[in-house]
């Protein structure tokens, strides 16, 4: 089963790896077109009901694949609106090749004969709110025909997701949907076969620009917080995560650390609000008043950063997750507490291998994707996201795995663990804790990469922060 959201997302993927929407259109037409060679001889009269979207475009691609068949396009709406390249690409060449087509641009005027077969392509998986007109008045015209009626993707006006309808929709035998099941169609009372369109599998396994969709459209409520508890030995961890939460969409960005050490972190930048708690480490003394700071704002905690290995202060990172009842980022020293502790936060862990293997994760020599199914079942284990780092990541739940391969070899410098898990920190303001951890180490990787000709090997992790933003919203994202 596979959402609109989510098709959505591995079509863009794709294009990443080399196979462009208009090709998965050209085969989706195909499939269309065989379906209605299996419910129809040639000869058959065939309408066709295309709306101005890629559901349309599919049905003009079909056209060209029914050969003998006695085919008429009825376009709802305008040639000019046609709001894709690609289904318009596909209108053109109809024109161009003298298929035979109308446009319909008043309900009135629809007159679509007697078919045996109707291809309904008025609507997809982009269908918003209860049928417009034409496209309401269509549905009916194709209810009212004794034909039979082959739907493309969906029956127009379902929502694919849901199944429901907010008005009239149209009455289909068949649906040839594609790439995979969708849930809403399963409540139908019609058939429904599944079209391979060619959509290679890595599309799905690798994190893509798809992936950010979500990221992209995320809805701010202008109150997210991010708030690291790091800091001790180390201040430059800390700082850089907090402000990588920033350039993910955090609106604000705290540090909990140390005195001795607070005023050095304020010291590294201005957009950051540090507050300091009594010591040179983290101990358990500090636990409570930082957990009830972070539920009282409903903050996103990075536990780890700079924090070192103090027996005081992993006790009290123990402490810290075994009370805190949120969402946190769990990085660096903080990892090793992770293994059996009992705890209602929802936790994405960031190790990288040695930190994997210590945490009794699998201890992995080669690449990661060769043991993603054991990192998966670790996963599923502790019962918590795994961003599990390397040259390529993996990224699990302990049910779904996907594999990360942006960034540059560069990025083996200090400090870009610290802007992942404060990348992954801001972006869960709006994201689910998955899809999150899939987009931070792809956002990362991507900002390297972007700055890959300018800094090479020299590349630092503050410079990461810089580009973050062009990562995630940019035009080259
Ligand atoms: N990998 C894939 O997902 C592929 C999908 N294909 C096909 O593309 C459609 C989805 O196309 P999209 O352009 O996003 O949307 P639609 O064609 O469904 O509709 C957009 C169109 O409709 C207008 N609109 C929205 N709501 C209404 C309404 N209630 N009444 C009237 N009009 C409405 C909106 O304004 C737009 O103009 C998917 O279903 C597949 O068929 C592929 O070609 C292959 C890959
Ligand atoms: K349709």
């Amino acid at each position: 089963m596979i959402t609109s959201d989510r098709m959505a997302a591995v079509d863009e993927n794709a294009e990443a790896v080399g196979v462009p929407r208009k090709q998965l259109m050209e085969s989706s037409g195909n499939a269309v077109a065989r379906a209605v060679r299996e419910v129809a001889d040639p000869d058959a009269e065939v309408a066709v009901v295309a709306g101005r979207g890629n559901n349309g475009g599919d049905a003009f691609v079909a056209v060209r694949f029914l050969d003998g068949y006695d085919a008429t396009v009825h376009l709802l709406g305008r040639p000019e609106s046609i709001s894709t390249d690609i289904a318009r690409e596909n209108w053109d060449a109809l024109q161009e090749a003298e298929y035979d087509t109308e446009t319909v641009t008043d309900s009135r005027s629809l007159d679509l004969g007697d078919p045996d077969v109707v291809v309904d392509a008025m609507l997809g998986t982009g269908v918003t709110g209860a049928l417009r007109e034409p496209e309401a008045t269509a549905a009916e015209a194709v209810n009212a025909l004794d034909a039979s009626v082959v739907a493309v993707d969906v029956p127009s006006g379902v929502n694919a997701d849901t199944g429901e309808a907010a008005g009239v929709t149209v009455d289909a035998d068949r649906v040839v949907t594609f790439h995979d099941e969708k849930p809403g169609l399963a409540s139908l009372d019609c058939e429904v076969t599944v079209a391979d369109i060619g959509i290679p599998p890595a599309a799905e396994r690798f994190v893509g620009p798809g992936d950010l969709r979500s990221v992209r459209r995320g809805v701010r409520g202008g109150d997210s917080r991010v708030y690291v508890v790091g800091g001790g030995p180390y201040t430059g961890a800390p700082a850089l995560a907090a402000q990588a939460a920033l350039r993910a969409g955090a609106d604000l960005s705290f540090v909990a650390a140390p005195g001795r050490v607070a005023r050095q972190i304020q010291g590294y930048a201005e957009d950051l609000i540090v507050q300091d708690y009594e010591g040179d480490h983290l101990t358990p003394d500090q636990v409570d008043d930082l957990v009830q700071t972070a539920h009282d704002y409903d903050d996103v905690v990075v536990l780890g950063p700079g924090l070192g290995t103090h027996d005081e202060t992993l006790a009290a990172a123990r402490q810290f997750l075994e009370t805190f009842e949120g969402t946190a980022v769990v990085d660096a020293d903080a990892l090793s507490v992770v293994p059996g502790i009992d705890t209602d936060a929802t936790l994405v862990c960031t190790p990288n291998r040695r930190e994997l293997a210590k945490m009794g994760g699998p201890d992995v020599d080669g690449p990661l994707r060769d043991a993603r199914d054991d990192i998966e079942s670790f996963a599923a284990d502790v019962g918590h996201v795994v961003v599990a780092k390397a040259a390529e990541d993996v990224v699990t739940d302990g049910e779904r795995t996907r594999i990360v391969r942006a960034g540059t070899p560069a990025m083996t410098v200090g400090g870009t663990g610290d802007t992942l898990a404060g990348t992954i920190a801001g972006l869960l303001g709006t994201q689910d804790p998955y899809d999150a951890a899939c987009a931070g180490p792809y956002a990362n990787g991507r900002a390297a990469e972007l700055l890959d000709d300018e800094r090479g090997d020299g590349l630092l992790a503050s410079d990461l922060l810089d580009a973050l933003p062009r990562a995630l919203w940019g035009e080259d994202a």
